[in-house]
C-alpha cells in the first residue's frame, strides 16, 4: 500500500524556534463581558530574531505577552518556550521555567523602592543564582549602555519615568534571557533616547541570540525589528 510521505509539521524556522505559540486562544471576562483577547495565534521566534508587534489599543498585545511568558494561561493551544510545553506544567514548575528563560521589561519598570538602580540588576542576578564577577561587569556595562551610570546610585524615587524604564531595560538585559518579552520600551522617553534603547534591545537580541518580541505603539522605531506583526481583535497577522 502506498502512503503519502508524511506533511513536517513545522517548518526549519518553527523548529529552532525557542518561543512558540500554536494556536493559542486566550477569552478574558464571563458571559456577556467575555472577550476573546487572543484569537487562534501561531508565532514562532527563532534565536537571535527580534519581533516587533504593533496593533490598535485593545488588540491584545499585552495579553500575547503575558501568554508567551507564561504569566497568564491561554484558554485553549499550547505555548512552547525552549522546548516546553508552559501550559502543561503545574504553577511551581512554571515559575521555574519562566526564570530560567524569560526576561520581561514591564511598561512600569516595577523597580524595588529600597533598591538603587544598580542594585536592582544585582538582585536579579542574586536571584538567578548568577551574581559573580561576569555578570557585575555586564550590569556596569549595561547601565553604561542604556544611559544610567551617573544615576546608579539613585532608588526609583528619585528616577524620572523614563530613568526607571531604562533600568528596568537593563535589569531585564543583564541575565541575557534566552526569550525576552518587551512592553512599549520607549513610551517614557525622548526620540533620541528611544532609537537608542531600540538600538540596543536588536544588539543584546543578536549577541546573546535572544528570541525578542517587542510591543509598541511606536511607529518609528519598527526599522530595528527584523519582522513587523499586527494585532488586530486578538489576531495575528
Ligand atoms: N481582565 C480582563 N477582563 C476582561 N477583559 C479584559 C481584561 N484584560 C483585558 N481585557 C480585554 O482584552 C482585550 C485585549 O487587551 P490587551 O490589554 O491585551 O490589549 P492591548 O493591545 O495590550 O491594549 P493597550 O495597547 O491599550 O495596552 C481588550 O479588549 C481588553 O479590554
Amino acid at each position: 500500500m502506498n502512503h503519502p510521505a508524511p506533511a513536517p509539521a513545522t517548518s526549519p524556522k518553527q523548529a529552532a524556534a525557542v518561543l512558540r505559540l500554536t494556536g493559542v486562544t486566550l477569552h478574558l471576562g464571563h458571559d456577556q463581558q467575555r472577550v476573546t483577547a487572543l484569537d487562534e495565534v501561531d508565532l514562532a521566534v527563532a534565536p537571535g530574531e527580534f519581533v516587533a508587534v504593533t496593533g490598535p489599543s485593545g488588540s491584545g498585545k499585552s495579553s500575547l505577552l503575558a501568554v508567551g511568558g507564561g504569566l497568564q494561561t491561554p484558554t485553549r493551544g499550547a505555548v512552547h518556550v525552549a522546548g516546553v510545553d508552559l501550559t502543561t506544567l503545574k504553577e511551581h514548575q512554571r515559575t521555574a521555567h519562566r526564570r530560567r528563560h524569560i526576561g520581561y521589561v514591564f511598561q512600569h519598570a516595577n523597580l524595588f523602592a529600597s533598591l538603587t538602580a544598580h542594585e536592582q540588576l544585582l538582585l536579579a542576578a542574586h536571584v538567578a543564582g548568577r551574581l559573580d564577577g561576569a555578570t557585575r561587569r555586564r550590569a556596569d556595562d549595561l547601565l553604561e549602555a542604556v544611559g544610567m551610570t551617573s544615576r546608579a546610585g539613585h532608588r526609583p524615587d528619585r528616577l524620572s519615568g523614563g530613568e526607571r524604564q531604562r533600568v528596568g531595560i537593563a535589569r531585564a538585559l543583564v541575565l541575557a534571557p534566552e526569550v525576552l518579552l518587551v512592553d512599549e520600551p520607549t513610551s517614557a522617553l525622548d526620540r533620541a533616547r528611544a532609537r537608542d534603547i531600540v538600538d540596543l534591545l536588536a544588539e543584546q537580541t543578536r549577541l546573546h541570540h535572544t528570541a525578542t518580541i517587542m510591543v509598541t505603539h511606536d511607529h518609528e522605531i519598527l526599522d530595528a525589528a527584523d519582522r513587523v506583526l499586527t494585532l488586530r481583535d486578538g489576531r495575528l497577522s
